[in-house]
């Protein structure tokens, strides 16, 4: 029987499928669910400095093909997850967790991460350097001069395991000059993509979600094949020590299949989870297994990154 465990930095983990952030990982109730599914680890919701109530709602809108959302990170603060992570790994000793954070400021992002420093937390913290939905506030992401300048300083003090939560690129050249920015530095993985910000969704003649006049993130099926392209763009350009999380428009295990294919060692489920629920991981990791016993692929490994060109 095929199996789908993987490895990122020096962790492995039992199953390649993991949460979004964002999705099913808001308090404890949502992440002891990914943790006692087939999950093969969780991320935070993205963690600011204080705790944070978010835009006004409606904020989230499923469609027939993903959703819209501008939550504008609501969360319960750095030190309700750091708490949380800290007594999970004398709980769950044999477990790895992503920790997902951002500040509001760049004093506040390293505040956050010096704390991450000193404190025991053992797992992997994800940087998210990509929410489209706190008015006033840019897609960090996008500013390749501050996002290099950004992780310079952070290398300087942080010595743990730390990837970055990318937006969608849409251009070559923005490929080529992100990965050289990225390669720069000693990075445990990158994780492509977030939504696809500032999308617009319409029902009749409204928007469907109250923040910026129904401006929102888009995810699901509309953003695979832009999730797929920087999955593979950016493992071809990255040095193979830095690692490839692929997010976006994951509905099944033939959607993870060509996440692999295009290199990612870890897949992350958004808006399929928030439809389904934790159960998701036990059908799409079933799914994916069928399709590498047909092919005869034993572990991902077999095919991570072997996508065929004509
Ligand atoms: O990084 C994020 N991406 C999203 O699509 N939404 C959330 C949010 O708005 O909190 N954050």
């Amino acid at each position: 029987m095929p199996t789908t465990k993987t490895k990122i930095g020096n962790f492995e983990f039992e199953n390649c499928f993991m949460n979004a952030a964002g999705v099913f990982c808001y308090d404890r109730n949502e992440l002891e669910q990914v943790i006692n599914s087939e999950a093969g680890t969780f991320v935070t919701k993205t963690a600011t400095l204080q705790s944070r109530s978010g835009n006004p709602e409606p904020r989230y809108h499923d469609t027939a093909l993903g959703s819209i959302n501008s939550m504008g990170l609501p969360n319960l603060g750095f030190d309700y997850y750091l708490d949380y992570l800290l007594e999970l790994q004398k709980t769950h000793p044999d477990r790895t967790f992503f920790f997902s954070l951002v500040g509001m400021s760049t004093e506040d992002t390293h505040a956050l991460l010096k704390k991450v420093q000193e404190s025991d937390f053992s797992g992997i913290t994800e940087l998210n350097l990509s929410c489209p939905n706190v008015p006033g506030k840019p897609q960090i992401a996008y500013d390749l001069e501050t996002t290099e300048k950004l992780l310079t300083d952070i290398f300087s003090y942080f010595k743990k395991p730390l990837g970055v939560k990318l937006p969608p690129y849409f251009d070559i050249v923005h490929f080529d000059q992100a990965a050289a920015v990225f390669n720069k530095f000693p990075l445990t993985f990158i994780n492509c993509i977030n939504s696809i910000g500032n999308g617009l969704v319409i029902e009749d003649e409204s928007v469907v979600i109250k923040p910026k006049n129904g401006f929102g993130g888009i995810g699901g099926e509309y953003i695979k094949p832009t999730a797929l392209a920087n999955v593979h763009a950016f493992y071809k350009r990255l040095n193979p020590s830095i690692k490839i999380i692929g997010t976006g428009g994951v509905l099944t295990g033939q959607d993870a299949f060509e996440h692999i294919l295009c290199g990612a060692s870890m897949v992350q489920i958004g808006t399929t989870l928030h439809k389904e629920g934790p159960a998701a991981f036990e059908r799409i990791t079933n799914e994916l297994k069928a399709i590498m016993d047909k092919k005869g692929y034993k572990t991902i490994e077999d095919f991570r990154g072997k996508l065929k060109y004509l």
